[in-house]
């Protein structure tokens, strides 16, 4: 019996939210792979908060106000986009479906929103660019690596890519503790590899090594002869990779050198913090995303949609544009987050779930679900425009009990 992947099987019926796409992805995917794509850090605190801090923020509509044509356009950093939804940076999308990044790129170029490419992509920079027929808003997203030749040259073919910001990601010096990945020796599946590594430059600047970075599975030999990786390093392949690679001595000055090699804008990923919002503010950053990385780095932090009033009102008077992602799954928790300053939102999880479900085009109706959502919920609290939602149309739990303001 031959059954399209494209297809929901019988008792796979058609998707109406992106739980149902969460589901349908985890009976496809290999345990391995789902258990990468889905994991928490730890205990898993932080993810479940994600999800249950968006639940606990109550709306409140306004009625009778003419919501026949709202605005769900905007800018980001100064680029029209169709609504404030960005697809976040995942890495290896390929083991989702051969679609893998190229998918994500082109649907995102049709609805008119950005992408952000991993560093760890299973396509390079140069290929999903070459796939998008060189259109469409893509954002880099950059690990920096212990060399910084390495780093130089992932940013200048992200620049000639077209490419047109980074997204620098401060929260992963290493790489966080997920039990599934280390109880199913997680590395990348036989013939695929970090594409980015190809290039014939990046080769000859690791042969010294004698290490290929695009393969994280000779990565971990090495790691573990060298003795770098500790034991739980040496079962989860990408946590040996991160070890022996990532540059964990990174400090926010580096961002003057970052600065120094590029005139992309820079965008902050991964700040929970006012302390940390007003640290890239000196560095002249042109963005920052609260994240805590899906709740795959540092287990306990809160909900992204819980810090982010801080980190808002941190960079309040400056041009700075403020994005978050953790948990983002329906139209009303854009909304919420829009509510409470974000000029946009990203999503990185649903994404593979749609390109599991049906490739570029399952990724398109799931970029499509969330436009009916947002738009949806606008039309029903009163919300006109997407750059000037009030802060009165929620109500967060630690906010004071209502009082007439009339
Ligand atoms: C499977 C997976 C891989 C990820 N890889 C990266 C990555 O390579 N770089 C990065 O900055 N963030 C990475 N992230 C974090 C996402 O960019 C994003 O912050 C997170 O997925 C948002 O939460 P959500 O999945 O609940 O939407 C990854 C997340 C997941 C789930
Ligand atoms: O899995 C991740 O969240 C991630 O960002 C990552 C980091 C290093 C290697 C591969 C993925």
């Amino acid at each position: 019996m031959s059954m399209s992947r494209s297809k929901a099987s019988a008792e796979e019926s058609v998707p109406v939210n992106l739980d149902d796409f969460e589901r349908i992805a985890d009976k496809r995917l290999t345990k391995a792979v789902h258990g990468y794509y889905s994991s928490g850090a730890n205990d898993e605190v932080s993810l479940r908060e994600n999800r249950v801090a968006f639940e606990r923020i109550r709306l409140r509509p306004r009625f009778l106000i003419d919501v026949d044509n709202i605005q769900l356009q905007t800018s980001i950093l100064g680029y029209n986009v169709s609504m404030p939804l960005i697809v976040s940076p995942t890495a290896m999308q390929k083991m989702a479906h051969p679609d893998g990044e190229t998918g994500v790129a082109i649907a995102c170029k049709e609805m008119g929103i950005p992408m952000t490419l991993s560093t760890l992509a299973t396509t390079s920079v140069t290929d999903v660019s070459a796939n998008c027929g060189g259109e469409g808003l893509r954002f880099f997203q950059l690990y920096t690596f212990r060399d910084r030749g390495i780093t130089y040259d992932l940013v200048k073919r992200a620049e000639a890519a077209g490419f047109k910001a980074l997204v620098l990601t401060v929260d992963t010096p290493t790489l966080g503790r997920r039990n599934a990945d280390i109880r199913n020796q997680f590395s990348l599946p036989t013939g695929l590899s970090l594409a980015n590594f190809e290039a014939p430059k990046a080769k000859s600047t690791l042969g010294s090594e004698g290490t290929n970075l695009s393969d994280a599975r000779e990565a971990v030999r090495i790691a573990a002869k060298q003795g770098m990786a500790d034991h739980s390093d040496s079962r989860s392949a990408l946590s040996a990779y991160t070890t022996k690679f990532f540059d964990a001595s990174l400090t926010w000055d580096s961002i003057k050198w970052l600065k120094s090699i590029t005139n992309l804008p820079i965008v902050v990923k991964g700040v929970m913090t006012a302390e940390d919002a007003i640290l890239a503010k000196e560095q002249g950053v042109a963005a920052v995303w609260v994240s805590n990385h899906g709740a795959r780095q540092l287990d306990g932090v809160d909900a992204t949609i819980d810090v982010l009033e801080e980190v808002v009102d941190a960079l309040r008077g400056t041009s700075i544009e403020v994005y978050l992602d953790g948990g983002i799954r329906r139209g009303t928790d854009i909304l919420k987050a829009l509510a409470l300053g974000a000029r946009a939102v990203a999503f990185g999880r649903p994404a593979l779930w749609g390109l599991t479900y049906n490739g570029k085009e399952g990724v398109s109706q799931v970029l499509q679900m969330m436009k009916d959502e947002l738009s949806l919920a606008m039309k029903l609290s009163g919300a006109t425009n997407v750059s000037s939602v009030p802060r009165d149309l929620i109500r967060m739990p630690y906010d004071a009990p209502y009082k007439s303001k009339l």
